[in-house]
C-alpha cells in the first residue's frame, strides 16, 4: 500500500470560555488526513488526526518538516514487514528524523496530530477498531469494555457564576457522568470557593468534583487553596502551579493529602518521568494526565506507559487530558485509568460517539474500524470540510 496524499489544515476551535491562564477566543487546531491507495467499500481508506485544544495549529512544523519527510521517504520503509499496512513506529521514526531530543514544545503537538491519523489509517486497513488492535498487539488481548470518563468544563460564567456552573453540572449529572471538573484560579479564593460549594450543591459528594487551576498558582496560593479545599475531599486538585515546577508540586504533596493531577502540558516521556521522580507524585492516589494528542502521539504514549510502569506507576493512574476518542481507545485497549471528555466544550471535536451513552460515569466504544470518528458525524464533516475532502 501507499500513502497517496497527506493534507493538513488549520481549523478554528474558538469559544468565549477562559481558564485561569488563557482564553480560547483565538484557539485553533491542526487537522490532518492521510489518504491511501487502499480501497474499502469503494472508497480510499483515509485516516484522520488532530491535536487537543490548548495549543494552536502547527501548520509550520507539519508542512516544513514532518509531512515532507514522510512524502520523501522510500514508501516501503514506512510499511510493516508484510508490506500491507503502515508501521506506526517506522512512520514515527521517519517524521522525527533529524530532530534533536529535548525542548518538547509545539513539535510534540504537530507529531501528536499526525500520529493520530497514522493509527486511524492502520486500524482501518486492518479492519478493526483501534482499541481492539491495541489490545491484541500490546495488551495480550485484554481490554476494558467500560471506560471511566469525566467531563472537563466548569469554566467561568461572567454575570451568573454560580447558576451557570450549577446548570452545567446538572447537565453532566443528567447525562450520566459521575465525576465532573471545574476551573479555579480565574477568580479569587473566596469566589472560587463559592463556585465549588455551588457545584457541590448539585453533585453532592466531593469525590464527584475535580478542580483545575491550569498552572496559575504560586506556592503560597497553591497552599491557601489546598487548605481551603482539603475538607471537601475533592476528586483531584489539578495543574496547580507551572507544569514544569516540580518543586512546587512536591511541596504541595507534603501539605495536601487529597489527590493531585497534572501532566497535560508535559510533552515527552522524559518530562513525565521527571515529574514522577521530582514532583512528589504519589502512585497510590495521584493522576498523570499526559495527552497523546499533544505529546508525540500514541506511538510515544506506548513508551510512556512502559516508562512510568518501570517507575512503579500502575497504568491505571494515567488519565489523559484532551477529551478525544484516541485517548478513549487507548484507555479501553491498554487498560489505563480512563480519560477526559468534552461533551459541552471544544465542539465539534470534544466528546465521544454520539450513539453510545454514559452510564454511571463509564462509557464504551464502537466496534467499527479505526478510532471511531465516523460515530461523530458533525466532527467528521468539519474535518472533511477543512481538509477539502469530498470522499469517504
Ligand atoms: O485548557 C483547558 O482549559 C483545558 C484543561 O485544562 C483540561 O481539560 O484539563
Ligand atoms: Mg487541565
Amino acid at each position: 500500500m501507499r500513502i497517496v496524499e497527506i493534507r493538513d489544515a488549520v481549523a478554528p476551535i474558538a469559544s468565549p470560555i477562559r481558564n485561569a491562564f488563557i482564553d480560547f477566543s483565538k484557539m485553533t487546531i491542526s487537522v490532518i488526513a492521510i489518504v491511501t491507495d487502499v480501497i474499502r467499500e469503494g472508497e480510499p481508506v483515509i485516516g484522520y488526526g488532530f491535536h487537543s485544544n490548548g495549543r494552536y495549529a502547527q501548520q509550520g512544523i507539519l508542512r516544513s518538516r514532518l509531512i515532507p519527510r514522510l512524502l520523501e521517504a522510500e514508501p516501503d520503509t514506512l510499511l510493516n514487514d508484510a508490506g500491507d499496512n503502515l508501521d506506526a513506529h517506522r512512520v514515527w521514526a521517519r517524521f522525527m528524523h533529524n530532530e534533536k531530543p529535548g525542548g518538547h514544545g509545539d513539535r510534540a503537538v504537530a507529531a501528536g496530530a499526525l500520529d493520530m491519523a497514522v493509527w486511524d489509517v492502520i486500524a482501518k486497513i486492518e479492519g478493526k477498531p483501534l482499541w481492539r488492535l491495541l489490545s491484541e498487539r500490546y495488551n495480550d488481548g485484554r481490554y476494558d469494555e467500560q471506560i471511566m470518563v469525566y467531563p472537563g468544563g466548569g469554566y467561568y460564567y461572567p454575570g451568573k457564576e454560580i447558576s451557570g456552573l450549577q446548570d452545567e453540572m446538572r447537565g453532566y449529572d443528567a447525562a450520566g457522568y459521575q465525576v465532573a471538573k471545574m476551573k479555579i484560579g480565574g477568580a479569587d479564593l473566596e469566589t472560587d470557593l463559592a463556585r465549588i460549594t455551588g457545584a457541590l450543591e448539585v453533585l453532592g459528594d466531593g469525590q464527584r468534583l475535580a478542580v483545575d487551576a491550569n498552572g496559575k498558582f504560586d506556592l503560597d496560593t497553591a497552599l491557601a487553596y489546598a487548605r481551603a479545599i482539603e475538607p471537601l475531599n475533592l476528586f483531584w486538585y489539578e495543574e496547580v502551579g507551572d507544569p514544569l515546577d516540580y518543586a512546587l508540586q512536591a511541596e504541595l504533596a507534603e501539605h495536601y493529602p487529597g489527590a493531585m493531577a497534572t501532566g497535560e502540558n508535559l510533552f515527552s516521556t522524559q518530562d513525565v518521568c521527571n515529574l514522577i521522580r521530582f514532583g512528589g507524585m504519589r502512585a497510590d492516589r495521584d493522576w498523570i494526565q499526559a495527552d497523546p494528542a499533544l505529546a508525540y502521539g500514541l506511538t510515544e504514549y506506548l513508551n510512556l506507559i512502559e516508562a512510568t510502569e518501570a517507575l512503579g506507576w500502575p497504568r491505571r493512574r494515567l488519565m489523559p487530558h484532551g477529551g478525544h476518542q484516541l485517548a478513549l481507545s487507548i484507555a479501553a485497549g491498554l487498560q489505563i485509568g480512563g480519560t477526559e471528555s468534552y461533551p459541552a466544550v471544544f465542539q465539534p471535536y470534544g466528546g465521544f460517539a454520539d450513539d453510545i451513552p454514559i452510564v454511571g460515569g463509564y462509557t464504551s466504544l464502537p466496534d467499527s474500524p479505526g478510532i471511531g470518528m465516523e460515530h461523530k458525524p458533525k466532527m467528521l464533516a468539519a474535518l472533511r470540510e477543512h481538509l477539502e475532502l469530498e470522499v469517504g
